[in-house]
């Protein structure tokens, strides 16, 4: 099965051009969905993370996402443990996924593929791009949150240029309708390269 990557900066619409692509008829995974579900419910997972950052990871038993960001976001040390226990998770339920899907190709949405050098995983890579302070406003719409917080993921991640150059498409999602119909040009051009 082909596999594809998305990948993108934080609000750049990596999520928001998957589902387009879902209406396409790819089946697709989101690795940040499928990583906070087993961080809820893997109890190997908990117990790994309350070692490293405390009671405090969890509230009520869920995760304690604005606690676990404030120290991540922070701390690259801190961050890449924090991978190191989720990932090789995340990567086994996806392979369990991907051996039940029947499709041309299938797209997996991460956040961190350049940034971990995982890009050897994925036939192709799309990378989703957009102006810096549209990324920063969207997320403040979406999540009530403030610039600093966002600015702070950003830099934790490598630069759209970076990412550009080692990707095989480019989705420049400023507009919409726009980013649809280079979602839909990729669509085509991956159906071509598979087929050819
Ligand atoms: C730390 C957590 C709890 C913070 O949650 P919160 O809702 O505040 O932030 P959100 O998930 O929206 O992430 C903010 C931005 O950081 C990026 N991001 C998320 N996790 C990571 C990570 N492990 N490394 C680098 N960037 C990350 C997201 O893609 C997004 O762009 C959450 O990000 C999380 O559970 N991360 C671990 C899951 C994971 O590894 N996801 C990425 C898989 S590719
Ligand atoms: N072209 C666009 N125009 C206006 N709003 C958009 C556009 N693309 C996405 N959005 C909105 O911006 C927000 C961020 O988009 P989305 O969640 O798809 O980004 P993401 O890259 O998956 O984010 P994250 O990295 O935080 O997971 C969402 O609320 C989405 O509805």
């Amino acid at each position: 099965m082909v596999v594809v990557g998305l990948t993108g900066g934080i609000g750049s619409g990596k999520t928001t051009i998957l589902e387009y692509f879902k209406t396409l008829g790819i089946p697709v995974y989101i690795a940040d969905v499928e990583a906070k579900a087993l961080m809820n419910r893997s109890k190997i997972i908990k117990r790994k993370l309350i070692d490293l950052f405390g009671e405090e990871a969890y509230k009520n038993n869920r995760l304690n996402k604005p606690y676990l960001s404030s120290k991540i976001f922070n701390n690259r040390e801190l961050l890449s443990k924090m991978n190191a226990i989720v990932h090789p998770k995340v990567a086994s339920h996806f392979k369990r996924w991907l051996k039940k899907q029947n499709a041309d190709y299938v797209i997996k949405e991460a956040a961190i593929i350049f940034e971990n050098q995982l890009q050897n995983q994925y036939d192709f890579i799309i990378t989703v791009v957009a102006d810096e302070d549209l990324r920063i406003q969207r997320v403040i719409n979406r999540d009530q949150t403030t610039a600093e917080k966002v600015k702070s993921v950003i830099k934790n991640q490598l630069l759209d240029a970076e990412k550009v150059k080692m990707s095989d498409f480019v989705i420049i999602n400023n507009d919409l309708d726009d980013a649809k119909k280079q979602a839909v040009k990729v669509h085509k051009k991956i159906l071509q390269k598979i087929k050819s």
